[in-house]
Order: C-alpha cells, then structure tokens, then sequence
C-alpha cells in the first residue's frame, strides 16, 4: 500500500465542485452499524476534532483504518464514545470517498506528499495589493495547484486601502477568474465580508495565503459570529504555530465552510498532471488530442499552436496555459 498522496481512490475522484458537498453521506457499511456520521474539522497532534450533528467529538484513527489518513473536510464515519465530553475519544473508522483533494508537495522540511484539505469545491487564493507585493507567480501557482484539483479558485485581493487592484487583475484576464477586493475597513464596517460570504455560500472553500497578507483579519470578519459563540470554540483555541493543520470554520448562515490553511510559503507542484490542469481551459481541451504522448504543450510538437492558429480558440489563452504551466518548475523565491 502507499503511504502518502496518489491513492487510487483519490485520483478518481477528481470531479466538478460539489456546491451541496457540506452533509455527510448517509450510507453506513453494515460492519459499523452504529457509526455516526461526523466531519473533521481539524486535526491536532494526532487527534481528529470532528463534527457531529452539533458535537465537536474528539477521535483518533481506529486501527483498521491503516496507513490512510483523514484530513480536514473529510467525511468519516465515528464509533464509541460520541458525547464530545471532555476526556472522552471516539473512534474513526471510515473515511468516505472524496470529492477533491487539495495537496501539498513533499518539500525539504517533510519528504511526504500530503492531502491538506478533501472535499473542498472552492480555493480562495488570499493576496494583498501591498504590504506585502503580490507575486503573481505564487498566485499562479495556486492557480496551478486549484484547477489540479478540480477547485474553482477565487482571489481575494486585501489591503486595498494601500493599492489598487486593477493593475493586477490585467494579467488574469485572460483566465476569466472570479475576484473580491477587501480591506480591513471595508471588513469591519463596509460590506466586504457580505461580499466574500456571497462567494462562499454553500460551498466549501479552503483559504491559502502568504503570511502577512492578512487572511486572520479576512477569516475573522467571515466567520466572526460563530467563533464567538458556536461549538467550534474547543477547536479555534489551538495556538497559532503549534499546529500544521488546517481548521474548518462554519459560515454563520450555517451554510458553507471556510477552511483555514497554515500559510503556505511555497506552493509545491510536483504532484500536477499537467492534463487535468487542463480541464479548467475547456476551449483548449480539445485541441490537446494532437499532441504528442505525454506532452508537455509547451514543445515544437504541440497541437495547440495549431488550434489556436486555426481560430479554435484565443491565442491569449494559450499563452496563459502555458505561463501557468511553466510555474511549476521552481525558481528562486517560489
Ligand atoms: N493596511 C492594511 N493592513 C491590513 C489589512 N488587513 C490586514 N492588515 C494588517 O496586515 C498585517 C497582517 O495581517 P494578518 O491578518 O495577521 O495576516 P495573515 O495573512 O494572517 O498573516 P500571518 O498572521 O503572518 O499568517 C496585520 O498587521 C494587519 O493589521 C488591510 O486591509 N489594510
Ligand atoms: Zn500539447
């Protein structure tokens, strides 16, 4: 059995967002008849925070589960103990098949292919104006890393009190990206957080960011009413840079979920397959089936220059392909 990363069970799935994919599934297997249904909310030194009905119910893997792991948004089915009271531990012993996975490369700190979010639909790639500089090689690398697994992506431009966003978004034009321009005025007192939370009804959205470009001020405004009441307390209290795993938080309309990453210093693209990457370019899908095996569709042979020249699509948006294509080889400050 692998260990880590390209399970076949995970590489099937790779399927359109699933817009109602926050309920559990509801077919249990007969061997756990008792199972509850829960959703994992975070994970902590081994321990799964995971949410049942209303329960933050604290589990560990049962050991049938073996070498698979469950992530943050997974679907998994829990016995034993499932009053959520303090000192009790429940027991995981399904994962349900995912909808998405979004990964993270193996990098020199941890050698292991990891999934870091399942299930999410949606990847809100958060990049300041200024303070710090975008770099839109990283966020092109999200890009990379979203439409990889199958997540619509959206980007939140902050701090537009420092720069205007305009400039910016020429460049992904092309891409037809959907964007929210937010600051941290606008976030306490406008209407920016209605206006991300618009973006993020019903879905499951993970949140990336460099560190500094204020995606804690951004993930507060959205999820502020429930955090100050909600069950999701006994998960929140977790210390910011003791832990590597990703939270999920409820939109307080009850209907949605943010999913808080760790910053992401560099996003790793070992992992991509650079024909699913594809999938999110359907004007050009088509003209691949001319390429050569395994091509790169940035070499001589390549169908597309000629599927662009003929008129099958706009050229612009094969120079973005490739332009995303390309970030996957590392450079220097990635
Ligand atoms: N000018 C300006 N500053 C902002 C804005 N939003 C956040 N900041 C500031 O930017 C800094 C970083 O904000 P955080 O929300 O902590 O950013 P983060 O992305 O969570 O960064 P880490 O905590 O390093 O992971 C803080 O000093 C914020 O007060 C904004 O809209 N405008
Ligand atoms: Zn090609």
């Amino acid at each position: 059995m692998r260990r880590y990363g390209k399970n076949p069970d995970e590489d099937d799935v790779r399927v359109r967002p699933n817009r109602k994919g926050n309920r559990p599934r509801t077919t249990i297997r007969p061997k756990h008849e008792d199972a509850a249904e829960g959703f994992v909310l975070t994970v902590d030194r081994g321990r799964l925070h995971v949410l049942i009905e209303d329960r933050t119910v604290v589990a560990m893997k049962a050991r049938e589960l073996g070498r698979k792991s469950a992530v943050v948004g997974d679907r998994v089915a829990v016995v034993g103990d499932l009053s959520g009271a303090k000192d009790t531990l429940a027991r995981i012993v399904r994962v349900e098949e995912r909808s998405s996975v979004l990964r993270r490369t193996a990098d020199d700190d941890d050698p292991y292919e990891r999934v870091v979010v399942a299930n999410a639909d949606q990847l809100a790639i958060v990049t300041a104006l200024a303070d710090p500089e975008p770099r839109p090689r990283l966020i092109d690398r999200c890009l990379v890393a979203a439409f990889d697994a199958g997540l619509e992506p959206l980007l939140v431009l902050t701090k537009s009190d420092l720069a205007p966003a305009e400039k910016l978004m020429e460049s992904y034009g092309s891409f037809g990206i959907r964007y929210v321009v937010t600051s941290r005025e606008e976030l306490t007192e406008g209407d920016a957080a209605d206006r991300v939370r618009e973006k993020l009804e019903g879905r499951i959205t993970a949140f990336v960011g460099h560190s500094g470009v204020g995606k804690t001020t951004l993930v507060n405004a959205l999820v502020e009413r429930q955090r100050a009441t909600g069950h999701v307390n006994a998960v929140t209290g977790r210390g910011r840079h003791t832990t590597t795993s990703a939270l999920a938080l409820p939109l307080p309309t009850g209907s949605g979920w943010v999913i808080d990453t760790p910053g992401v210093r560099s996003f790793g693209l070992n992992h991509i397959d650079p024909s699913r990457v594809i999938h999110a370019f359907p004007d050009l899908e088509p003209g691949t089936e001319g390429c050569p095996r395994a091509c790169s569709h940035d070499e001589p042979d390549c169908a597309l220059d000629a599927w662009v020249t003929d008129g099958h699509a706009d050229p612009q948006r094969l120079y973005s392909l490739r332009r995303l294509l390309s970030t996957r080889e590392r450079r220097e400050g990635d």
